[in-house]
């Protein structure tokens, strides 16, 4: 059987408002998902073992074993589907790792199309089944852009008008999600950020009237603070950013990696010709997309 391969998009958050802590661990959030044109790509095909590749530029430090998100994606499709042969799932990967733009995620929503596709399962079960992988594997599957609440993964699609043009540095380092969602409780505990920013009705109006900057003034990120306090260097990166043109610039979810808005495509690539290791990208696009043999 020939192999089947899947396209998949990082995201951005445009809104990040973060409420308490849950019993369960995770903190109820009021986010609004943005899919950009940086994407990784996952062949999935039939193996005598599962087995997990790696390439591409930001392929360092992604594990091949069964910790990799694609391995328990498609263990969970095959146990619920009660089917599928052993896959061998190779991972071209161009998202930061850690990077604060769910690559790992989004690899999962593609490991979960793949095998579908492969094995013929119905891909009604997928959104419950990327909701049990992670708070944002749902996302990685719908693309657009997105309300998300509860941890993340209930979705409900948000109306756009135009494209988004975008820089995107990422670091050379990682931020785990878990120690940025830590940092932030204890800041909060000690007074030192503003509470929980949990309306989006200026952005869901901004981003029906298509103009950037009014998209620009309403990004907000209540995590920032956090990844700031863990890594002061983002301060550097925020400001180099805006000095070079962006009409704002915000940490991309748990960071490290920040996203500047632009004005429109030529002032992206003038922004990111000033700033090391930036690439350019447009949003919304579509999430995870098989593509033609
Ligand atoms: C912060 C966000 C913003 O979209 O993504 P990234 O920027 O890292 O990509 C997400 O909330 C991350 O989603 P994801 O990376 O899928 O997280 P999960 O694996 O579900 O959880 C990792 C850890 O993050 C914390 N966590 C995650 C989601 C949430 N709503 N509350 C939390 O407190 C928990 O400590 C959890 O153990
Ligand atoms: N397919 C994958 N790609 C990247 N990281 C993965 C993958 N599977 C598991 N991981 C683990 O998940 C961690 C977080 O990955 P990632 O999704 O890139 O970060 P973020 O949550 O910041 O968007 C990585 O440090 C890595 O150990």
């Amino acid at each position: 059987m020939s192999p089947t391969r899947v396209r998949v998009p990082a995201k951005v958050n445009l809104h990040l408002g973060v409420g308490g802590l849950r019993p369960d661990g995770f903190h109820e959030l009021v986010t609004v998902f943005h899919a950009v044109g940086l994407h990784d790509v996952v062949t999935v095909q039939v193996a005598d073992a599962m087995g997990v590749r790696v390439s591409g530029p930001a392929a360092a430090g992604v594990p091949t074993g069964s910790d990799n998100l694609v391995w328990r994606a498609a263990e969970l499709l095959a146990s619920r589907c009660r089917a599928g042969s052993p896959v061998r799932v190779e991972i071209a990967k161009q998202i930061p790792v850690a990077g604060g733009m769910a690559g790992g995620s989004a690899d999962a929503a593609a490991a979960l199309l793949g095998c579908a596709r492969l094995w013929g399962a119905d891909p009604v079960v997928l959104p419950e089944l990327a909701a049990e992988l992670g708070s944002d594997v749902a996302f990685g599957l719908v693309g657009g852009t997105a309300l998300g609440t509860g941890r993340g993964e209930l979705l409900e699609p948000l109306p756009t008008t135009g494209e988004l043009h975008w820089v995107l540095v990422p670091a050379e380092f990682g931020i785990a999600a878990g120690d940025a969602y830590r940092e932030l409780d204890r800041l909060r505990a000690e007074g030192a950020v503003p509470p929980p920013a949990l309306d989006v009705t200026g952005l869901r109006a901004a981003l029906v009237s298509g103009r950037p900057d009014e998209v620009a003034a309403a990004l907000h990120n209540d995590l920032e603070p956090a990844c700031l306090s863990l890594a002061p260097a983002l301060h550097a990166v925020l400001a180099a950013g805006r000095k070079a043109g962006a009409l704002a610039g915000i940490v991309s979810g748990s960071g490290p990696t920040c996203a500047f808005l632009c004005a429109d495509e030529p002032a992206a690539r003038r922004v990111a010709a000033d700033l090391p290791r930036a690439t350019v990208a447009r949003g919304p696009v579509p999430g995870a997309t098989v593509l033609g043999r």
